[in-house]
């Protein structure tokens, strides 16, 4: 595939950005202060007394853009439309609240990469990322690996080794790339390390080449 041609891929110094760039859009911003409600929950004194009017004014919240959301089938083929491919999934999307969001570069060595720092709702062991979560990043990170190599396929298996606890609260390094093809078969590795290049957790997954057709 030729570096820089996706919808999605802006060319920036260091390489090509795979994922859809926050923009300064109300729907971006509503999302971000989403994720920051998520994180502050996890983090206020549980006996904090005004969690009762903070219950009812984000069901408030919540009431209002269901009143203002389409038909489910409408929404999926607004979604499926162009950048929007990028911008609503659980790693990358800036318009997921529980997206972190992952940011990726894709390089010229055929890898992607990118760097993010995981907090609270991420936790699965006590300061640790959860090992579903880890799976998840790397699962996308992985896809995301196959389209910069040309390719895309579903997620057949996806093997985890996870050699030390993944920390919270620091940056960590996520790379993807895809080594081989064969016939519809597609596999393709991934990591996340530590800044510092300590191992926490490598995938090898196989992936099936297949399109599911997006909604029209
Ligand atoms: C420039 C770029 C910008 C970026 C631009 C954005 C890009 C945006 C990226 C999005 C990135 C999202 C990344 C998330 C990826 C998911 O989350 S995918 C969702 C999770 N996966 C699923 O739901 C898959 C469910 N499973 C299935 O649908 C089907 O089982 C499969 C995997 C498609 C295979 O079914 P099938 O098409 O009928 O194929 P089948 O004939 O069974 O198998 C084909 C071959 O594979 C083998 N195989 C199949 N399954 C397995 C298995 N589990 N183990 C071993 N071998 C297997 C078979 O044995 C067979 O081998 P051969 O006999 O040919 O040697």
């Amino acid at each position: 595939m030729k570096v820089g041609t996706h919808p999605t891929a802006a060319t920036h110094a260091h390489g090509t950005v795979l994922t859809s760039a926050p923009q300064d859009a109300p729907v971006d911003r509503a999302t971000a202060a989403a994720r920051r409600v998520v994180d502050a929950m996890l983090r206020t004194d549980r006996g904090n007394a005004n969690l009762d009017r903070v219950a009812e004014e984000l069901n408030s919240i919540a009431d209002h853009l269901e009143e203002h959301a389409p038909e489910v089938a409408e929404r999926l083929i607004d979604m499926w439309n162009g950048e929007g491919v990028t911008r609503h999934d659980p790693v990358t999307g800036p318009e997921n609240a529980i997206a972190p969001p992952l940011v990726l570069e894709g390089l010229e060595d055929g890898s992607v990469r990118g760097t993010v720092t995981l907090t609270m709702p991420y936790q699965g062991p006590p300061g640790c990322v959860h090992g579903g979560v880890s799976a998840l990043i790397l699962d996308h990170v992985l896809g995301v690996a196959n389209a910069w190599g040309g390719k895309s396929g579903m997620t057949a298996k996806l093997e985890t080794n996870y050699h030390r606890p993944t920390p919270l609260f620091e940056p960590l390094v996520i790379t993807g790339r895809l080594v081989s093809v064969d016939g519809r078969k597609i596999r393709t590795v991934g990591s996340i390390t530590t800044a510092d290049g300590q191992l926490c957790v490598s995938v090898e997954g196989l992936f099936i080449d297949k399109t599911v057709p997006r909604p029209r």
